[in-house]
């Protein structure tokens, strides 16, 4: 017999999971928030940031009238339940005064929460893992650098979607760097 449990739901004792978070900004000084943003999931209690990816120059995907981003990738190890990183994520966005004018619109800090170890989500609050992530090259080449052998969940190695995926509008700023 297999029992199938769900370890956001198991109160108390929860198992150490990665998390991987997409950084995006495309308004006002994009590595204030960045960094910004990078500081405040590294003072989250019960996560542990294990790896940053360096810092990409972006062409806009979904709408294009809009100027480039800078996107970055955070890997960590958490014990947070998935809809707790959500929260955060959302609280971080609120500090750094991102306004939702548009959908998919210009921001001065986006903060996805790209999978949670292998959990699956589906509901009005949260997808998991993110339901464009294997679509998006501004994740993925990142996610890539900062962890060679990453697998998203449902679609298998980044390592193989960052081959079948267009690249051109993601440039390495090797001139800029999180800390
Ligand atoms: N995996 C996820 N990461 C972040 N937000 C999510 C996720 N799944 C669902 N959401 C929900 O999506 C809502 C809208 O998110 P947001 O405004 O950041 O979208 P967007 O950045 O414009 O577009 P996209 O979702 O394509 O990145 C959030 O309030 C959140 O509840
Ligand atoms: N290059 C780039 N394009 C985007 C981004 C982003 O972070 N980078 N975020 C979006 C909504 O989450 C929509 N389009």
């Amino acid at each position: 017999m297999t029992i199938d449990f769900d370890v956001d739901t198991l109160s108390g004792m929860v198992p150490l999971r990665q998390a991987v978070f997409s950084l995006g900004s495309n308004l006002g000084d994009r590595m204030e928030y960045l960094q910004g943003a990078v500081d405040a999931l590294r003072a989250t209690p019960g996560l542990t940031i294990s790896s940053i990816s360096g810092v990409y120059e972006t062409k806009p995907v979904g709408l294009l009238d809009q100027p480039d981003f800078l996107n970055v990738v955070v890997v960590a190890d958490s014990t947070l339940a998935s809809m707790v990183m959500l929260e955060r994520a959302l609280a971080i966005e609120e500090v750094f005064n991102r306004v939702r004018e548009v959908p998919g619109g210009p921001r001065t800090v986006d903060v996805d929460v790209i999978c949670v170890g292998e959990r699956r989500i589906n509901t009005e609050a949260l997808t998991l893992p993110h339901p464009r992530a294997h679509l998006r090259a501004f994740v993925l080449v990142p996610w890539l650098e900062a962890d060679p052998a990453a697998s998203l969940v449902g679609h298998g190695p980044v390592a193989e979607l960052v081959r079948n995926t267009d690249t051109s509008g993601v440039v390495r700023r090797t001139d800029l760097r999180i800390e």
